[in-house]
């Protein structure tokens, strides 16, 4: 199998590069005319892989809107886990995971060991726990062919606080971007170690060369554009992977104009690509 990195970017080139979340809120739930329900669950996220997996080069979901469900929502996340490889996208479970090493392990194994239910292409870590907390992820990762995200500039309005904390020479963040970069060294056509880089972060002096992919959550919702995105990520930007998630569903419950909408989504990050 090749590696993360290099189906990544031939499926953005195929498909383009943006990476529709699957985040099934209540809310969104009760606007497709379903129940707060795993049943309902399971006709939201399904409905949403059946609309976006063939037309997208991965999909995103996000773990908490599953477990809030319990064993059954679990359930339905190792579906549509299944259903986003058959559809021939790649699939970015958004967990945030960062333990000390021995737990570490213990999620690295649920999350990127192919023999787990739970696997997926790619996995969401954080490295708040210090490098060594991420070590496993990475040895996983590399075993199985599989990649992460590491959280480094999030979307969120008090991201700063941490991440641009002086650490010595660097700031958090770019101490989490260097490993990354080093991680990724000569790989090629991309390096499989990502980092996740809000689209609404305004601009940053922080270098996104790490030759690895770019998760860039908050288009949509959260007031991302692909020219904020073309902006932050400046000649970064072919390495970007734009994700929206509330914007998009709520284009349903019709699953052609939900392919609608990510479509003109998709379109405008690949004129932005170029
Ligand atoms: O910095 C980050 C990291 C992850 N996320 C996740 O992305 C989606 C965003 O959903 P929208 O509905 O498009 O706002 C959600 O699952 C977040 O947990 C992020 O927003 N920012």
């Amino acid at each position: 199998m090749s590696t993360f990195g290099a189906r990544l970017r031939a499926a953005m080139d195929d498909r383009g590069p943006l990476c529709p979340g699957i985040d099934p809120h209540a809310g969104l739930l009760r606007a497709w005319g379903l129940d707060d329900t795993p049943a309902g669950l399971e006709r939201f996220a399904l409905g949403a892989v059946e609309a976006l997996g063939p037309v997208s080069s991965s999909l995103k979901p996000q773990s908490a809107f599953f477990e809030r469900h319990g064993s059954r929502g679990i359930a339905v996340l190792e579906r549509v886990l299944a259903e986003i490889r058959a559809a021939g996208a790649l699939a970015i479970l958004d967990v945030k995971r960062g333990d000390i090493g021995s737990t570490a392990e213990g999620y690295a194994d649920a999350y990127l060991d192919p023999a787990s239910p739970l696997a997926a292409d790619a996995i969401t870590v954080s490295p708040y726990l210090g490098s060594s907390s991420v070590q496993p992820f990475v040895e996983a990762a590399a075993r199985h062919d599989r990649g992460l995200f590491v959280l480094a500039l999030t979307s969120n309005p008090g991201a700063g606080q941490v991440q641009h904390a002086r650490a010595g020479e660097r700031t958090v963040a770019g101490t989490v971007l260097a490993e990354l970069a080093a991680l990724n060294a000569g790989a090629e056509p991309l390096g499989s170690y990502g980092a996740v880089v809000g689209a609404t972060i305004g601009e940053t002096a922080e270098d996104l060369a790490i030759n690895g992919p770019l998760l860039a959550p908050g288009v949509g919702a959260q007031g991302g554009t692909p020219e904020a995105v073309g902006r932050i990520f400046g000649d970064q930007v072919r390495n970007a992977v734009p994700s929206s998630s509330r914007e998009i569903l709520s284009a349903g419950p019709d699953l052609g104009a939900l392919r609608d909408a990510a479509a003109r989504t998709n379109d405008a990050f690949r004129t932005l690509v170029g």
